[in-house]
């Protein structure tokens, strides 16, 4: 079962635990029942003249014994779940973490979304079933052993009956895992809808055609999930009914039919009969809990699945303590080449073989056309890609699996679609008089500031907070700079004031910076300009007309 192999990734006495306070609390009621039933049996021979101390001792300890265990089982349960559901999250956040970047990209945010939030919270609503069925599962066991002391025919006959019950049940189980999985595909796909009208609201607001089309396909898949949903849980509630239903037929056959076969049952009868309906608890527990653990199986079964594929594509690193030095010479590229994962190979794309070598202190500019491999380039550069072949060297070290970390720290970056947080993570120290001069040379003063680190706001335009980002990029005071056409949303003004005062001042600090760049009117702002056409890099002088209108 993938929810226990899941629950008990957090602790693996899970197991242990719910087996020791389990059979205590099954065996425990079900001895109940026989001192219970022996005792009717004394008064009904003997009648009452005195109390049985022993069997009332008996009957007092077993009840203490059986009250402690269900209080353990029950109290610690969800607490051992959750820590569980904890553990497994985090497990999976780490994996994420620890994943090949670009093997990552394909695999969609919703999956990832999907399995972090809503399937823990599914297994998290319903796990608490798997300790009260498996006790309940005991208690019936326990039950059927003195229903097998008290008459053989009975026992076979009601195992008979249970038996086929099980039989018809997990057959519409079956059916019902299917209508599950439907139910959690089209939900997906509904919230798939959702989260586009949301990002998408403003386009959809200002052509009503679009929003009659995205309507008109949110319509179909929310009846779709009505349909799927309804007949879901009518196949939930029939399933539960007949499991019911089985338990009558149970006690019908316990009064009807075995007397007749069996010698002397009349005095047994009242006793298997009292069994039986001790049973209809635990039974009916057992019944609801197969219905409901069924969604959180699935929810577990697409953890277990993701985390498979998640350390499938982890990245290859080994993380030995090796620091590389803030200073370098040159970070040089040999043959160096990439290719996408699983791309289509009739539209593929190769950058490279490239070699390169960047000195420390340098500005260079990385041009070329949509889709000529800038990006990619860059993301090689700050090895978030690992090269397919060829190697990169940080003066005479081989960048590998144990120094890559290591070598990430060493940059600064501002992808064109960078993150902002507002909290400036990771710079312990933050001197006034420099954030202060930043925040004045990117105009941004009078708008928001850095206080107990952290942005006073962050709510600000686009190229504002385009600024920002290059501010936490200049005061994390990394030894290389790269930027990813970082100044496409500036105004013109503060364009020329980024090409020709900012990146002069942040190279005079001795940054290395590698900027990518459409901004043809400032290349001659950079030391070297690189160039690239369909995934080949070629050196240009500075005014080449190649890349310019
Ligand atoms: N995640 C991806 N998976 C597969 N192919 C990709 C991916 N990202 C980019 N590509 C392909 O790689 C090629 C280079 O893309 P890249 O983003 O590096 O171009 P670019 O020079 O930065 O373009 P632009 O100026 O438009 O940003 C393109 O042909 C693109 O289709």
């Amino acid at each position: 079962m993938k929810l226990l192999e899941l629950l008990s990734w957090g602790d693996n006495r899970l197991m242990a635990r719910l087996a020791v306070a389990g059979a205590l609390s099954g065996a425990g009621s079900a001895v109940l029942l026989g001192l219970v039933n022996t005792a009717a049996e004394e008064i009904s021979d003997n009648g009452v003249d005195q109390v049985d101390w022993l069997l009332a001792g008996g009957f007092i300890a077993l009840a203490i014994v059986y009250f402690l265990a269900e209080v353990y089982l029950l109290s610690n349960i969800s607490t051992q779940i959750e820590q569980g559901i904890d553990k497994v999250r985090k497990k999976l956040l780490d994996q994420l973490a620890h994943a090949d970047f670009a093997q990552l990209e394909t695999f969609g945010q919703s999956r990832l979304f999907d399995s972090i939030t809503q399937s823990t919270q599914v297994i998290s609503q319903n796990s608490h079933m798997i300790g009260m069925s498996f006790r309940s599962l005991l208690l019936v066991i326990a039950v059927m052993i003195y229903v097998f002391w008290l008459s053989m025919l009975a026992f076979f006959l009601i195992i008979l009956v249970i038996g086929l019950g099980v039989v018809v049940y997990l057959r519409m189980g079956k059916t019902l895992t299917a209508w599950f999985g439907k139910l959690h595909q089209v939900k997906t796909e509904l919230f798939g809808k959702v989260a586009d009208l949301f990002s998408g609201i403003k386009e959809v607001r200002m052509w009503s055609l679009r929003s009659n089309a995205l309507y008109e396909s949110f319509r179909i898949n929310s009846l779709e999930k009505e349909q799927i949903g309804a007949e879901t849980h009518s196949l939930t509630f029939r399933q539960m009914i007949m499991g019911m239903t089985a338990f009558y037929i149970l006690l019908a056959v316990i009064v009807f039919i075995v007397p007749v076969y069996a010698e002397n049952f009349s005095t047994t009868i009242s006793k298997v009969s009292t069994a039986v309906l001790f049973m209809i608890g635990p039974i009916s527990t057992v019944v609801q809990a197969m219905t409901v653990l069924g969604s959180a199986e699935q929810a577990a079964q697409r953890m277990v699945v993701l985390s498979k594929d998640l350390r499938a594509i982890k990245e290859p690193i080994v993380d030995d303590g090796t620091k590389l030095p803030d200073t370098f010479k040159s970070i040089a590229f040999e043959d160096v080449s990439f290719t996408y994962p699983n791309r289509d190979p009739r539209h593929g794309f190769v950058l490279g073989p490239i070699s390169l070598a960047i000195k420390k202190g340098e500005l260079i500019f990385v041009t070329g056309g949509n889709g000529a491999g800038k990006s990619t380039l860059i993301k090689l550069l700050t090895a978030l890609y690992r090269p397919v072949s060829g190697t990169i060297r940080y003066d005479d070290i081989q960048l590998g699996t144990q120094n890559i970390a290591s070598f990430r720290n060493k940059i600064a970056t501002v992808f064109s679609d960078f993150h902002l947080f507002s909290d400036l993570h990771g710079i312990p120290e933050i001197d006034p008089e420099e954030a202060n001069h930043w925040l004045n040379l990117f105009e941004l003063s009078h708008v928001t500031g850095i206080r107990d680190g952290k942005f006073v706001t962050i709510a600000l335009s686009a190229g504002q907070r385009k600024r920002l980002g290059l501010i936490t990029a200049i005061l994390e005071h990394r030894p290389v700079m790269v930027l990813d056409e970082w100044a496409a949303d500036q105004d013109p003004q503060f364009r020329k004031k980024f090409y020709y005062e900012i990146l002069p001042q942040i190279k005079a600090r001795g940054t290395t910076i590698i900027a990518v760049t459409h901004d043809d009117h400032y290349f001659d702002a950079a030391d070297r300009r690189l160039h690239l056409e369909g995934g080949t890099l070629h050196e240009l002088d500075r005014n080449d007309p190649r890349g310019r209108i």
